[in-house]
């Protein structure tokens, strides 16, 4: 029998997620969102086809809920889906740092959950997306989720108690990368090359490296080191790099990603 999936909350995620859904084959006529203003539920109709209805009728109506409100939105959202969801519901969240058990507690005793962290490539059907069950969620609620989340990317089980460091290096992940492009296309302005030209070089350096790593089975120091030539530019540039500190800097930034899930946590913000 056909489920019905409703995604509450359709900013960049929940759209990212819902715009996957269709393209795996989801029917619109199967999916229902919410959106808090009526010009966006507007433009999800004209873009997707899909109804826009309240959090109530969403909880009422829907087989499977996907939260993804900010986690500092979390508890209001709940607090108005609680009368309104039962057990037999499957409620997903994607949101940062807010536990299972943080939900579990909102809602109707029993009610089973699963923890999800995507990340916006689902957009490209390249997302991956990091999976905990809560206390009250069966397998099938897992092989539900990653039914969902395996049409736009790749699907990991972990234990609820890795998501956090799954969220600083899965969910926030492409950010650095992003951010490591803008980094290299200014310098290959400051060196003389044209901006659009510069970014069309990093952007495929990032794509072939990229997939030198998905399909080569190589571990990333191999491949680097095949970059390396005695004496050549690139150990030059990995000198520098490590003076200034890039991978302590790395790690610490990730560090402080999984601590800001962690502090999410409270829904609190
Ligand atoms: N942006 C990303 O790359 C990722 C985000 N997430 C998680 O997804 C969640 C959403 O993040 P973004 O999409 O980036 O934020 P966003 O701000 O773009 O989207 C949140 C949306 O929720 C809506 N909203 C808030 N309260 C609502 C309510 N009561 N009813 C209906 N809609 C409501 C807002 O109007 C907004 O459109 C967060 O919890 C975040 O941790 C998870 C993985 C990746
Ligand atoms: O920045 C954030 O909090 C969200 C969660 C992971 C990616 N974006």
């Amino acid at each position: 029998m056909t489920q019905t999936v409703a995604v509450l909350g359709t900013g960049k995620i929940g759209e990212a997620l819902l715009s996957g859904m269709i393209r795996a084959g989801w029917r619109p006529a199967d999916l229902l969102v919410t959106a808090r203003r009526s010009e966006r539920a507007q433009e999800l109709h004209t873009r997707y086809g899909v109804e826009s209805v309240s959090n109530p009728e969403a909880a009422k109506a829907a087989d499977i809920l996907i939260l993804a409100v900010k986690p500092q939105d979390m508890g209001k959202l709940l607090d108005e889906l609680a009368p309104h969801v039962t057990a037999d519901r499957l409620v997903i969240s994607a949101a940062a740092g807010i536990t299972t058990t943080f939900i579990e507690e909102r809602l109707t005793q029993g009610t089973p959950v699963v923890r999800v962290m995507p990340n916006t490539p689902v957009l490209v059907d390249e997302g991956m997306s990091v999976i905990s069950a809560g206390s009250h969620a069966t397998g099938a609620h897992l092989t539900t989720t990653e039914e969902i989340f395996g049409g736009v990317g790749k699907t990991l089980r972990v234990p609820e108690s890795q998501q956090d460091a799954a969220t600083a290096l899965s969910g926030s992940g492409p950010a650095y990368f992003y951010f490591l492009v803008e980094a290299m296309t200014d310098a290959g302005i400051l060196l003389g090359l044209p901006r659009a030209q510069a970014h069309d070089l990093i952007v495929q350096a990032a794509i072939g490296a990229a997939v030198m790593l998905r399909d080569s089975g190589e571990h990333p120091v191999k491949l680097r080191e095949a970059v390396t030539s005695p004496a050549g530019t690139t150990i030059s540039a990995i000198r520098e790099l490590e003076n200034h500190g890039v991978r302590a800097a790395l790690i610490a930034a990730l560090e402080a990603a999984r601590d800001r899930s962690r502090e999410l946590a409270s829904g609190n913000g």
